[in-house]
């Protein structure tokens, strides 16, 4: 049997914009398969540390492997070959093209047949798929923009507040269709609860450096540390 793949490690990542450093120090490690939530309240630079991985931001210092290779010196395309999904905030969705012709965007040399694992996953893409991307709902969008994100293989799947905007019943469907899902997984999400139901560990950041991490189960039941870290109250 394969060994599981997708063990990402980041270690003293110092990255941002030009030379506004965003994220400072900032290490952290998923073992294959796993799922960690990383939270934070706004502008705190979840997004910035996801768009470094990814290689959109300006790197400062700091490495991140993936199954022990190194992601700092590939390009953009190359970190996707070698395993990275992004989904990001904005939504990946090209409005003039068909759902379907979204998806093939994402098929990178698979058989068109790989697209049924897209329509069973989410059968409303299914049903829409000769839709323009542009006439889909925010909901179908997100499922849209995760599909095309999980044609592509991803031993990582970095995902950048799938559930903002959407009805708390699509929120569910999104969410169960994630937890589905067996590689490693870095969930980027405002509504705590179920971001803390869905990972295993949780890391907090606040202004660009880690402030907490450890079970997400343990963390959901702490109220000081995630009104301290997040401002939230969970209900009780
Ligand atoms: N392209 C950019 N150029 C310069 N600064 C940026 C850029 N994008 C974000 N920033 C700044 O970086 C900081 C962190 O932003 P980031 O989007 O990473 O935070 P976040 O934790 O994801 O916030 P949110 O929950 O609001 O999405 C903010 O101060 C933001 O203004």
């Amino acid at each position: 049997m394969s060994k599981l793949k997708g063990r990402l490690e980041i270690s003293s990542l110092t990255a941002g914009y030009g030379q506004t450093r965003i994220i400072e120090n900032l290490s952290l490690t998923v073992p294959a398969g796993g799922r960690l939530a990383l939270l934070g309240r706004n502008g705190v630079g979840k997004t910035t540390t996801l768009a470094t991985m990814v290689g959109q931001t300006t790197r400062h210092g700091g490495s991140i492997t993936l199954d022990g290779v190194e992601l700092t010196k590939l390009g953009s395309s190359a970190r996707a070959a070698a395993g990275l999904g992004y989904v990001p905030q904005t939504r990946d969705v090209f409005r003039s093209l068909t759902v379907e012709e979204n998806l093939v965007t994402g098929l990178k040399g698979r058989p068109r047949s790989a697209l049924e694992e897209a329509y069973s996953l989410f059968p409303r893409l299914g049903e829409r798929r000769r839709n323009g991307g542009g006439e889909l709902s925010g909901g179908e969008q997100q499922m849209l923009s995760v599909a095309r994100a999980l044609l592509g293989q991803p031993t990582v799947l970095l995902l950048d507040e799938p559930l903002e905007g959407l009805a708390p019943v699509i929120c569910d469907l999104l969410m169960q269709a994630l937890s589905r899902l067996s590689m490693t997984v870095i969930l980027v999400e405002q509504q705590v609860d179920r971001a803390l139901d869905f990972a295993g560990e949780v890391v907090m950041l606040d202004r660009g450096r880690v402030v907490h991490q450890g079970p997400a189960a343990e963390a959901k039941a702490d109220h000081a540390l995630l009104e301290r870290h997040l401002g939230v109250a969970l209900a009780r």
